[in-house]
């Protein structure tokens, strides 16, 4: 009798040991249902369209964009099977930017924030800021960025043009052939790294890459995993998670070299060399509308302006030499115009450049077929509010894809193609009817608002006389095998490009 009792008891506190561990986990799982249940059915942003599994969990698309890096021809699909406002998480939306450029963030009652945590990496700067630190940083920083600014940043830009060409001539003259992208990428961070602290980093000179631009240029997918891992993981505890992983160590060093070479320009005073202006004669001028920076704003922002005005550049730049090339009788129109224009190459300035028809519509294209940033940083409601006649509840989480709207067909005819004619004025001859339907108001490659990107000007300048200079002076073609170098690109925000090689041919007028 003892035997059976005591099997009894054990059985019974086996039982009720498991019983309870099932019990619990049947209430969790009922819990989880109950959850999807709401999400699916009754949450705020239940109306809205999406995949079933989107609308429950945000893990799916987190993991689409940040690590498979297929976002941005993701949105485009779920936008044309669901239309302008898609829902990409429980509480996140994609809302197409004919709607969301002038709604959310062009908005001037309700803030939508940068959503928190995602420029972890840039806390102070002007990108990651919130309003009022935004405002007096723009403030600081506008007029660095001005059209006379542009003016005085002319010559700084034709120098490393200049360098660029001379440096490709030399491989030219050794038969070599060259991957482009590399190439625009030295003469970019060149430029940025002289108009940010008065100095480049010789990557033209030395035919390669400095190492701190080589940390930012591979930095890009490691951002993009960083980012992943903060949706889920306290950053206190990510740092503590990656201590001695590679991952640190190119965030320490990336940091540790663009707080030295701050620190070093910042002691050198306004005005260092020459009366010549840089973005930190701008960031440190104390009397200027915002009131001066503090030195951790200013080592927080050069690297970010170093970052945001090099490679956007250098993608855009690739990508206009790819459809070129790709393109061969937009190719001839375009160097027929500025070769019959310029004598020499000297006459290509940022003015003369601005009534090359052909390049402009080029360039246009070209961020509208390919926009270096793909899509606009996300933001945050942080009030209930309408958007297109629709309720948008406090917290939800809105991206606006730039990739997305611009191909989309409701928008432009033709989305997937090249065609720089539809940027001709309709006086033009080559302008076709069907382009006066393009939505060109959807167009916000640079973004919208009182964030969008303060160095547009600056940027299409460079794009014209680099893309007029180059012209003038080389022929080009794309080496074979590598047409789909535009679209098995995958993105990470902004695109991880992978190398585009070219033959060069120098013509003999130049
Ligand atoms: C083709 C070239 C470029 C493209 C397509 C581009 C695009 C963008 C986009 C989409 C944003 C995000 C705006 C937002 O959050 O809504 C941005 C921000 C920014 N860009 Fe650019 N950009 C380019 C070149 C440049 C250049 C040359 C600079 C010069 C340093 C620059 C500096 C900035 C800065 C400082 C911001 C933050 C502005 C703010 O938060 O107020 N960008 N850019």
């Amino acid at each position: 009798m003892p035997v059976i009792q005591d099997f009894r008891l054990r059985a019974n506190s086996w039982i009720g040991t498991y019983g309870a561990l099932l019990l619990a986990i049947g209430n969790l799982v009922l819990l989880q249902l109950c959850i999807c249940v709401y999400r699916i059915w009754f949450h705020p942003l239940s109306k809205y369209p999406g995949p079933a599994i989107l609308k429950v969990v945000s893990f799916p698309w987190i993991y689409t964009t940040l690590i498979k890096g297929t976002g941005p021809r993701s949105i485009l699909e779920l936008h044309r099977k669901c239309g302008k406002i898609v829902r990409l998480g429980p509480n996140h939306l994609a809302v197409d930017g004919s709607i969301g450029f002038p709604q959310v963030f062009g908005n001037r009652k309700v803030d939508h924030p940068k959503l928190p945590g995602f420029f972890i990496d840039f806390p102070n700067a002007i990108i990651g800021s919130n309003r009022e630190v935004h405002r007096r940083q723009r403030r600081q920083l506008n007029p660095a960025f001005s059209d006379l600014a542009v003016k005085e940043q002319e010559s700084i830009v034709t120098r490393y043009v200049d360098l660029l060409l001379d440096k490709l001539s030399e491989q030219e003259a050794l038969q070599k052939h060259v991957n482009i992208v590399e190439w625009l990428n030295f003469t970019t961070f060149d430029v940025i790294g002289d108009l940010t602290f008065g100095e480049s980093f010789h990557s033209l000179e030395q035919s390669g890459y400095h190492p701190w631009v080589l940390n930012i240029v591979n930095s890009v997918r490691i951002a993009s995993i960083a980012r992943f891992l903060l949706w889920y993981i306290p950053p206190a505890v990510l740092s503590i998670g990656l201590k001695g992983t590679g991952i640190m160590k190119l965030a320490h060093e990336a940091r540790f070299y663009a707080k030295e070479k701050a620190l070093a320009r910042i002691s050198l005073g306004p005005v260092p060399k020459d009366g010549r202006r840089d973005f930190m004669t701008y960031m440190l001028n104390k009397e200027q509308n915002g009131g001066g920076m503090s030195e951790t704003e200013i080592v927080a922002n050069s690297p970010f302006l170093v970052g945001a005005g090099s490679e956007t550049i250098a993608t855009a730049l690739s990508s206009l030499f790819f459809h070129l090339a790709s393109n061969p009788s937009i190719y001839k129109a375009v160097a027929d115009e500025l070769r019959s224009k310029f004598h020499s190459k000297e006459d290509i300035t940022v003015q003369s450049t601005t009534s090359l028809q052909h390049l402009n519509a080029c360039i246009e294209e070209t961020l509208r077929i390919y926009p270096p940033v793909c899509e606009s940083p996300p933001r945050i409601s942080l009030a209930d509010g309408v958007v297109d006649g629709n309720y948008i509840p406090k917290g939800t989480i809105i991206t606006v894809s730039q990739y997305a709207t611009f191909r989309n067909p409701e928008h432009f005819q033709e989305p997937g193609s090249f065609l720089p004619q539809r940027w001709f004025p309709p006086s033009h001859p080559l302008f076709e009817d069907r382009f006066q339907s393009d939505n060109k108001a959807a167009f916000k490659p640079f973004s919208f608002g009182a964030r969008d990107c303060i160095g547009k000007r600056l940027a299409y300048a460079e794009m014209r006389v680099l893309a007029a200079r180059f012209l003038h002076v080389f022929d080009f073609d794309m080496l074979p095998n590598q047409e789909d170098w535009l679209n098995k690109q995958l993105a990470f925000v902004i695109w991880d490009k992978g190398p585009l090689y070219i033959a060069l041919q120098r013509r003999s007028t130049s």
